[in-house]
């Protein structure tokens, strides 16, 4: 904190690239507060409420977290059961969890590191419950970080990941705020206890928003790290002859290996590049809505929803597969991998569950299908749905970008009209509105996949078409983006080939080109890692060394071991020698030996 303030950093982005080169891999104790605190009081408080508590969180006088979770509900906002009940005599809420299921469990650094939460509650005034609702709550005494009376706080226990982040679970006890400690920028509570209701009650929702288009820069470089190290390793690593008698092949040049990693070195790049025009979307849309204008919030939040559910399944499956494509060394954590994929694999949970992300964007879908049907307009992106499904690629040798994103627009499309058709026949049926919506959400999470899918392919191509870039960085970003969208084909064949879209010498060029790409991209693919500048310090990987020297590297994490700080360790004399002389005197086994 301090150093960033002797280094001048300003920006969030420089001072969130500072604090990631200061605790590389592990996550901050304070990354709730500067991601989701501070950014949530100074976008749902009123500016007089931003005044005065956002400098208190910028400089760390106040640190805070996103208090919205409980034992009993995460996914349904709506369940939540913490209450926020308006005192008008006192000009207070009480704050209360009237059942076991209603205490706060999950929130990150609720445990042990801040002293104030945003806490989601219920609002009741006048009688009269409004829904959720935010609050800022002192959890903790600021003389001596006592947690404050009529408050039950803890720690939730180890996890999967998230080691530097105290998740914890926190009881109230008929505890009491000021008024104005509801967050009021869109609804209000009046000193009479009159409620003011806000244009769109999903406004309240906004920092969950917000946090989702953060997730998908974060799945880009969660898995672009990981493509790093196995990338490099593999350059590295040599096994097996590849021609009989020869040198021992690098890993790397096995076409199989290749099929692993360039495809997932091409995701990086592409998921890069969506997550920027995901923020581009978002900081247009969110300055719109603030401007008080939501007529493209439910676009927003269909968008952030799908690419943050889709791209955090997406890095997830492929960090993995660089995990594995390292070989034995690959689960060793002096790889580096199996904590990236530790912090990243929350991601599918936190911020919204990914399945149910997934379904929120297909709501927004089918009612886009619907209105297209109409011959209503749809917004640009969506636009796609009502294209001729009835006509087939042209598709050629070259595999141009037009004729790629063609075909992913009538997967998606199809796709998005199958699973509509059988809501709507499940309709007709009988059934009642959320049955036939129930019943047919297996396709509609295959059709968002598409949709989301089609995003970031068309946001590729487009900024290859649009931003000025040297000829020869772009003849190879053109062949990343060509493999991703090609590999994307191959591996998704049955959705493409459902109606006949492609011919069968569609398919083989589709199936020729992934190889050809492959061999493309190898005498590049050790540079194109390199250009994602990891310094060695923030891939913390003996694998993934910028020098390549990975055994020497190996040869000293394993040596740092705390079990060889000793040669015979107490586990010897404490079980092992007790059991090896039991045995030896009652069967005398020594002696036979
Ligand atoms: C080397 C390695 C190094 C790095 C490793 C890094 C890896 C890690 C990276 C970063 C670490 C940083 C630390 C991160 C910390 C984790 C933080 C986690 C914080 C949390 O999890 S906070 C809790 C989040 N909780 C949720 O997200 C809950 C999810 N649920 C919901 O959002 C909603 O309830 C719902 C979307 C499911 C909707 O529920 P539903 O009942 O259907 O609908 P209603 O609520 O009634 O809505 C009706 C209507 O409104 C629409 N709507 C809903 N939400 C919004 C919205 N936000 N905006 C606009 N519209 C919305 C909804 O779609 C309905 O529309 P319709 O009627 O269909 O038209
Ligand atoms: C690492 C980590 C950090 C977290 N940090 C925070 C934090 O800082 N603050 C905070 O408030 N919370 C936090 N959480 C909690 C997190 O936001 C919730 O766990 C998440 O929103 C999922 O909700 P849930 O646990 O209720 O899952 P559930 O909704 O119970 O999910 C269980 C299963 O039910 C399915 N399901 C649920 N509803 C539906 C539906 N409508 N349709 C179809 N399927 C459905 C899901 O797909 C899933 O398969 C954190 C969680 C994790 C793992």
């Amino acid at each position: 904190m301090d150093r960033m303030e002797e280094l001048g950093f300003r920006s969030e982005t420089d001072r969130q690239i500072f604090r990631e080169a200061a605790a590389p891999v592990e996550l901050s104790p304070f990354g709730l507060h500067s991601g989701m605190f501070v950014p949530t009081l100074e976008r749902q408080g009123t500016p007089e409420q931003s005044r005065k508590w956002v400098p208190l969180g910028k400089s760390f006088k106040m640190i805070g977290t996103y208090a919205q979770t409980e034992l009993g509900h995460g996914t349904f906002i709506r369940g939540l059961e913490t209450t926020a009940t308006f005192d008008p005599e006192t000009q207070e809420f009480i704050l209360d969890s009237p059942t076991l299921s209603s205490i706060k469990y999950w929130p990150g650094n609720v445990a042990k590191t801040v002293n104030h939460c945003l806490v989601m509650a219920q609002l009741y005034t006048q009688g009269k419950c409004h829904g959720t609702h935010l609050f800022l709550v002192q959890v903790r005494n600021m003389e001596d970080h006592t947690i404050m009376p009529g408050l039950e706080i803890g720690d939730i226990g180890p996890k999967l990941g998230f080691d530097g982040v105290d998740n914890g679970f926190m009881r109230f006890n008929k505890y009491r705020i000021p008024r104005m400690n509801m967050l009021m920028r869109y609804a209000k509570v009046l000193e009479n206890g009159d409620y003011i209701k806000p244009k769109n009650a999903k406004l309240t929702y906004g920092a969950m928003v917000m946090i989702r288009v953060f997730i998908v820069m974060d799945a880009f470089k969660t898995l672009s790290r990981a493509a790093v190290i196995a990338v490099r390793y593999s350059a590295v690593r040599r096994q097996s002859e590849l021609r009989p008698g020869g040198e021992e092949a690098q890993v790397m040049d096995y076409q199989t290996q290749q099929y692993k990693l360039f495809p997932l070195l091409a995701t990086s790049y592409a998921f890069l590049l969506a997550a920027e025009g995901m923020s581009q979307i978002y900081a247009k849309i969110s300055s719109d809505i603030e401007r008080g204008n939501l007529e493209d919030m439910p676009q927003l939040h269909a968008l952030a929803c799908g690419l943050k559910a889709f791209c955090t399944w997406v890095a997830c499956e492929g960090i993995e597969v660089c995990r594995m494509s390292c070989g034995g060394h690959g689960y060793s954590h002096a790889s580096g991998i199996p904590k990236i994929y530790a912090n990243i694999v929350g991601a599918c949970t936190y911020e919204g569950e990914n399945t149910v992300m997934m379904l929120q964007t297909a709501r927004y879908l089918s009612k886009c299908y619907i209105r297209g049907q109409r011959g209503e307009s749809l917004p640009e992106l969506i636009q796609y749905l009502t294209t001729d499904l009835n006509v087939k690629s042209t598709l050629g040798e070259d595999c141009s970008f037009e004729s790629l994103v063609a075909a992913y627009s009538h997967r998606a499309a199809r796709m998005v009209a199958v699973a509509c058709k059988l809501q709507q026949t499940n309709k007709k049926k009988g059934m009642a509105g959320h049955d036939a919506w129930n019943k047919s959400t297996v396709p509609f999470i295959a059709a968002t996949k598409a949709h989301c899918h089609l995003f970031i392919v068309r946001n590729f191509v487009t900024i290859l078409s649009q931003k000025k870039i040297d000829p020869a960085t772009h003849n190879v970003l053109s062949q990343l983006c060509t493999l991703y969208a090609v590999y994307g084909i191959v591996e998704n064949m049955g959705e493409f080939m459902q109606d006949g879209y492609f011919n069968q010498d569609q398919v083989s060029i589709l199936n020729r080109k992934v190889l050809a790409l492959l061999e493309d991209i190898r005498p590049n693919a050790v540079a194109l890692v390199d250009a994602f500048d990891y310094p060695d310090h923030l891939l913390q990987s003996c694998l993934g060394r910028y020098d390549g020297q990975v055994y020497e590297a190996l040869y000293e994490y394993s040596k740092s071991s705390p079990l060889n700080n000793t040669d015979i360790h107490s586990s010897y004399y404490n079980y092992i020698r007790p059991m090896m002389q039991k045995r030896s005197e009652s069967k005398n086994i020594s002696a036979k030996l």
